[in-house]
């Protein structure tokens, strides 16, 4: 139970909701209670006056006397129904406080998870999977809600009720009182049992579902390939045997689920029938009146539900302190890269490979291994190599994804680590291989890393990576909406649309990771000559897979397994005769016999 001890930062926060939460839960037990005694004050009355009623047969003052006791009773009556009205207020006030606090409290939790995950590192992101961030911000943060609203409703409706009604039955007959009660710990137990059960199977049924969407999402996202290799109808039967598991499961919770109220009534009838038993007999022993055995039945049917909710609390909070572990693990990692300094100022854009070694946290895979390189300030330089070469590698640790494992890269002369983290990344303008464009208009998307750029800008940054037309010819234009990930665009368009996102930031360093692959040699023209004055006076680093003559590189380095094999310039390597003169003749025969 010690995970949920950082829930206590949260009851503090709304302290108040919870004390008045308290007070009205504890009010509106009292009128409830007030009730039964107002029952049995109405039936001894009742019981007492018959005989009397009787004796005046023939009398005048019989039929007073039925005026009298009807008036009395209607009075009784009106108490009740006022006494219910008052009780109904103030549980409404209850649940207006803890149930609102436990919606604040969810809501705070899951704003401060989600700002955390956002802190981790791209390691942590790597190490877990999507769904699993998912679940913990979503389903186990509502696990936890359940604890902090009902379960501590429940709580304190539990102890307030269980203190006034035992009170008032102890007031009645203590021997009464123990035989009424005695059923009652049966039905919290069992009922612990049976919600323990319908808890688990609920767990399954929830991750049978949650694989049962992930199937589906899969065969829509990758709708294309199943039908081209014509497997829809295995697809429907993976399916539908996911579809009948779901089923099962579901028929073993019913089974459970069935239990739940014949039990608690089973138990509840049994201590009903003590009472009338016990209590008849103290009756005729005349140590208790007719009117305290129906006080008792409705006592102990108002006992009915909170004894029934000890077991369904428990289980409860077990499940929110499982849950609650799930996010403390989360909360408690810290991120690995941090900002040592606050710094706003420019950069100039000196780039120092210094035997740079990196090897991936979590697969030991040395993708770097004493790689040193040096750009001055305004200088560009292509880097070439095979897949998995390291190319990518280079610019995630440029723009600190990851620290570098041995070495040091610097920029103007300072080790990249002692930088302000938010400024460098302000400043380099990086367009990953896996171009990501989010679910909202191109407009938005192009302005990701300058909320307020004015729309002339979007569209300029949008002619300079040749994109403008495209977007343009678009349903309504820059204010078309992409779709989840980009998924109405072509692949060339969105390498585009993030070429623009990283321009509009007017960045002092650019790293282009193969962000031309899937652009048509008189479009790749078009934005290199765009480069050409653009990146003028910023030092560029772009990776790629092909030669670009148009484009001047003052060095290019070729990869090899985490080495540099090559390096120089156009002419340089075109003499050493290596990979990249082999890359070049490729290129070049290609191009002729195209
Ligand atoms: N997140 C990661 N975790 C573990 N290993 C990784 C990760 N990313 C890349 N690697 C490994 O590091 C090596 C270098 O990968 P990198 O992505 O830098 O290559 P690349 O030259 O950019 O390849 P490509 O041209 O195919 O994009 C590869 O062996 C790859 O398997």
């Amino acid at each position: 139970m010690k995970q949920l001890a950082v829930l206590n930062k949260y009851f503090l926060r709304y302290r108040w909701h919870l004390l008045l939460g308290t007070l009205f839960v504890t009010l509106s037990n009292y009128f409830r209670v007030l009730q039964p005694q107002l029952i049995r004050e109405a039936l001894d009355l009742v019981v007492e006056n018959i005989g009397l009623y009787h004796l005046l047969n023939g009398f005048e003052l019989q039929a007073e006397l039925y005026s009298l006791l009807g008036k009395t009773l209607l009075l009784f009556g009106g108490l009740v129904l006022l006494f219910a009205l008052i009780m109904g207020l103030f549980m409404y006030f209850m649940r207006q406080t803890i149930i609102v606090m436990s919606r604040l409290i969810e809501y705070d939790m899951r704003k401060e998870l989600f700002a955390h995950y956002e802190k981790l590192n791209l390691a942590f992101y790597k190490r877990n999977n999507t769904g699993d961030l998912m679940a913990r911000i979503s389903e186990d943060v509502s696990k936890v809600r359940m604890y902090l609203g009902p379960a501590v409703l429940y709580g304190i409706n539990l102890a307030s009720l269980f203190v006034l009604v035992i009170y008032s039955m102890l007031r009645v007959s203590v021997e009464l009182t123990l035989y009424s009660l005695a059923p009652l710990p049966l039905l919290s137990i069992s009922i612990y049992y049976v919600s323990n059960l319908i808890n688990k199977r609920s767990e399954r049924i929830q991750r049978q579902l949650a694989s049962l969407n992930s199937t589906a999402q899969e065969v829509y996202s990758g709708i294309r390939v199943v039908k081209s290799y014509v497997q829809e109808a295995p697809m429907v039967r993976h399916f539908a045997d996911q579809c009948e598991d779901y089923k099962t499961k579901s028929l073993e919770l019913v089974k459970v689920d069935s239990f739940f109220f014949p039990i608690m009534l089973l138990l509840i009838g049994a201590s009903t029938v003590i009472t009338v038993y016990v209590g008849g007999l103290q009756v005729v022993k005349g140590t208790i009146t007719a009117g305290n055995i129906a006080e008792f039945v409705i006592y102990v049917n108002m006992l009915t539900w909170p004894v029934t909710a000890i077991g369904w609390i428990a289980s409860i909070i077990q499940q929110a302190a499982a849950s609650q572990k799930r996010i403390n693990e989360f909360l408690d990692t810290q991120p690995e890269i941090t900002s040592p300094a606050e710094d706003e100022s420019p950069i100039e854009g000196q780039v120092v490979f210094d035997d740079v070694t990196f090897v991936y946290p979590d697969t030991g895979i040395r993708a770097l291994k004493k790689v040193s390189f040096e750009l001055a300030a305004g200088q560009k330089m292509a880097i070439v190599g095979r897949t998995g070469s390291g190319k990518t590698t280079i610019a995630d640790l440029l723009v600190r994804m990851y620290d570098v494992s041995e070495g040091e890269i610097r920029i103007d002369g300072r080790n990249i680590e002692s930088l302000d983290l938010d400024n460098l990344r302000r400043r380099v303008g990086y367009v990953p291989q896996d171009v990501f464009l989010f679910s909202d208009t191109v407009a938005n998307n192009i302005a990701f890393g300058r909320r307020d750029a004015p729309q002339e800008e979007i569209e300029k940054f949008a002619r300079h990576a040749a994109v403008y037309k495209d977007i343009k010819e678009l349903s309504e234009g820059f204010q078309t909406r992409v779709g989840e990930r980009g998924i109405t665009l072509s692949g060339g368009q969105k390498q585009r649309v993030s070429i623009a996102r990283a321009l509009i930031k007017h960045p002092d360093i650019i790293i282009l990771d193969d962000c031309l692959s899937a652009v048509d040699t008189t479009t790749e023209k078009e934005i290199l000559g765009y480069f050409n004055e653009a990146l003028a006076d910023k030092t560029a680093i772009i990776i790629t897979h092909r030669i670009y003559s148009h484009l001047q590189f003052d060095k290019i380095i070729v990869l090899d397994d985490g080495r540099i094999t090559e390096v120089g310039t156009h002419e340089e390597l075109l003499e050493l005769r290596g990979y990249y003169y082999d890359m070049y003749e490729r290129q070049t025969f290609e191009e002729a016999s195209s």
